[in-house]
């Protein structure tokens, strides 16, 4: 610690050497200008004159027996020197003139000022055997500390602290600025301090005796011990949770809770203690800048874990368009000046957590479930942060809460998110499951209709099969069989009445004179003839059970199964006889018809091929035609 040992004699209480004044004055007078230097030089004077009624109105602190700690904000006087101009020797003289203030409301913090704060407090040490002291200013983050240190002889002497001053310099190695006070008991010392700096101005003084300074720091490092084991825990637990699980949000938790555990260290004073102890760039450009990284991974997470991109798209932009903010504003941090960067950051927490709020309810709203534990965990941090910044603008008082208001927050938050994220992920497990589910039995039921519609095809198709089997076996025009099923189940016929004892027939049928019904009706009528002539074949045969098919142009076949040559005879007669009977109608026409016969019969134990029977019962037709047609003739009477 710096600790330098100044001769201010001109401003002593045993004023023999006022006479120095004029001759310290020489270098003041040249900073000094017109009315300001007269009511300096006035104040100085009256101060000389008067200086033991003065500071005898002034309230002495006295440490008195058993007492090892006091907090100065009640004692304390304060005045505000805006333009940061004043040397410690006017400050003791409008100390001495009742020109310093008690704390407003006896609350130290000021919020973000310009100038220099200094402050003034008289104090007696009643205690022999307690002469070494601590003074603390119990806020890590002040730039420039200056102690003056008058002794009743006045002299005074004078030590440097804050972060201005490297860490290794302090009297104890602690996060706050802290100085050596050596009180001998009984006398009236004179505490004179000038802070300056761009951060928020928060002067909490306190003095210790080194025991209870020692407990001090045992309860804050067990505090702060406390707090950074849940941030550590948290970022482990959740490391491993992302390694595993691969789920963004746990990326985003662990960058945010990473950040904003280092805007704490900071805060606090550990990133000027343990990260940059010499650099007082990195311990003012730190603040915002970490406030920016924890604020772009606070929106991020927000993002991911409220599926923003998916669920609200609008909302999803506005979120990006915050973290862009937030980037610029970290840019911009690293050459802004302290005082305009760290409040904007400091505000701009507010905004960020409220927006988050804000998507929250929004997504709330809209039923997303994990919702409701990440805003009851923002909601406390917005509290605690809250709380905070309204210390940082001196809006609040400073006590436990709003002191710690960020740790008490963050703590909760941290907390409430990670059991927010494995809620999560538990819900997102159940609603995966439910979907498999569901889409299982959506599978299953489009199976059993895939199937359903399948048979249903099949069977159609099989149908379908059927009917272009029969088709294919069917003569289009009349509808009996062709020629080739006829072949088919002609030989099959032989082949099955085998050993029966009766015989096959086979009766070759020719319209006679079908060509001239053509010429004379056209082609249409000759097809209605076709037509009408298979019907009438076919309800004769049928009555056999005979087998009818059509040979070929006005040609028809049929094979049945007979006693003999006779019965076949009787059959083909009552055929011929069916076809002359009644004329064909055709629109208006009535046209007769008559038909050749040719019959060929034989006994299935012979063995006869079906082209030789159709061949001879062919002969029996041409023998029809030859005998004028519109006659049956047998193969027999014509061979
Ligand atoms: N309208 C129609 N006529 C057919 C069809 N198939 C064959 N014909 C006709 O049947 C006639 C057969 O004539 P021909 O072989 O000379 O015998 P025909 O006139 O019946 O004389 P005969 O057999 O000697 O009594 C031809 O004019 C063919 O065009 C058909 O599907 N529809």
């Amino acid at each position: 610690m710096r600790r330098r040992r100044l001769c201010i004699r001109g401003l002593c209480a045993a004023s023999p050497a006022c006479t120095r004044i004029p001759a310290m004055g020489t270098g003041y007078a040249l900073r000094m200008h017109g009315a300001r230097r007269l009511a300096s030089w006035l104040l100085m004077l009256a101060a000389c004159l008067c200086v033991l009624p003065a500071a005898a109105t002034e309230p002495t602190l006295r440490l008195g027996a058993g007492e090892s700690s006091f907090p100065l904000a009640g004692t304390v006087r304060y005045w505000h020197d805006t333009s940061a101009t004043a040397t410690p020797e006017q400050a003791f003289a409008r100390a001495h003139a009742d020109g310093f203030a008690p704390l407003p409301g006896g609350n130290p913090a000021f919020g973000f000022q310009t100038g220099a704060y200094w402050f003034h407090l008289p104090v007696e040490n009643l205690q022999r055997d307690e002469p070494l002291w601590i003074l603390v200013q119990e806020y890590a983050l002040s730039d420039k500390l200056d102690l003056y240190l008058r002794n009743p002889d006045g002299h005074v002497e004078h030590s440097a602290g804050g972060d201005h001053v490297p860490f290794a310099d302090r009297f104890i190695r602690y996060r706050h600025p802290n100085f050596r006070l050596d009180l001998p008991a009984g006398q009236r010392m004179e505490l004179l301090l000038r802070v300056q700096s761009e951060s928020s101005m928060q002067v909490p003084l306190a003095l210790y005796t080194p025991k209870a300074f020692a407990e001090v720091l045992r309860d804050a490092q067990f505090s702060n011990g406390l707090y950074y084991g849940i941030v550590l825990a948290l970022l482990c637990y959740n490391l491993v949770l992302w390694l595993m699980l691969r789920d963004a949000s746990y990326f985003w938790y662990l960058l945010h809770t990473g950040a904003f555990g280092l805007v704490l260290f900071t805060l606090n004073g550990y990133g000027f203690e343990y990260l940059w102890p010499t650099s007082a760039w990195l311990a003012d450009a730190s603040i915002p800048l970490s406030i920016c990284l924890a604020l772009i991974g606070m929106q991020l997470f927000a993002r991911s874990f409220l599926d923003l991109r998916t669920r609200w798209p609008v909302g999803d932009k506005v979120c990006l368009g915050v973290v862009a903010f937030f980037a610029m504003l970290g840019v911009a941090a690293t050459w802004l000046p302290y005082s305009i960067a760290t409040p904007i950051a400091s505000r701009a927490v507010l905004l960020g957590v409220a927006w988050i709020i804000i998507a929250t309810v929004v997504m709330l709203r809209r039923g997303y479930q994990p919702a409701r534990l990440f805003l009851l965990a923002w909601s406390l941090f917005l509290s605690g942060t809250a709380a905070f910044t309204l210390l940082a603008f001196g809006v609040l008082p400073q006590n436990f809460w709003t002191q710690n208001g960020v740790q008490i927050g963050s703590a909760l938050e941290l907390l409430l998110l990670s059991l927010a994220l494995g809620k999560r992920y538990a819900s997102l497990r159940e609603e995966n499951i439910r979907i498999v589910q569901e889409t299982n039995e959506k599978l299953e039921r489009g199976l059993i209709d895939r199937t359903r519609e399948l048979r249903t095809t099949m069977a159609k198709l099989g149908e379908a099969n059927v009917k272009l089997q029969e088709y294919s076996r069917r003569d289009p025009l009349t509808g009996t069989y062709n020629r080739r099923h006829f072949r088919e189940e002609f030989a099959q016929m032989l082949e099955s009445r085998k050993g029966s004892g009766r015989q096959i027939a086979l009766l070759l049928l020719d319209l006679d004179l079908f060509k001239r019904i053509n010429d004379s009706h056209g082609h249409p009528a000759g097809d209605s003839c076709l037509v009408e002539a298979a019907r009438r074949i076919e309800e004769v045969a049928a009555q056999r059970g005979g087998l009818v098919a059509r040979f070929g142009g006005e040609e028809f076949v049929v094979a049945l199964s007979c006693r003999d040559a006779q019965d076949a005879l009787q059959v083909a007669e009552a055929i011929r006889l069916r076809i002359q009977q009644d004329p064909v109608r055709h629109e208006a026409l009535a046209i007769r018809l008559s038909v050749s016969i040719g019959i060929h019969t034989v006994d299935t134990e012979r063995g006869s091929s079906a082209e030789e029977i159709i061949r001879i019962a062919d002969e029996a037709l041409y023998r029809a035609k030859d005998d004028g047609r519109n006659c049956v003739r047998h193969s027999l009477t014509t061979a």
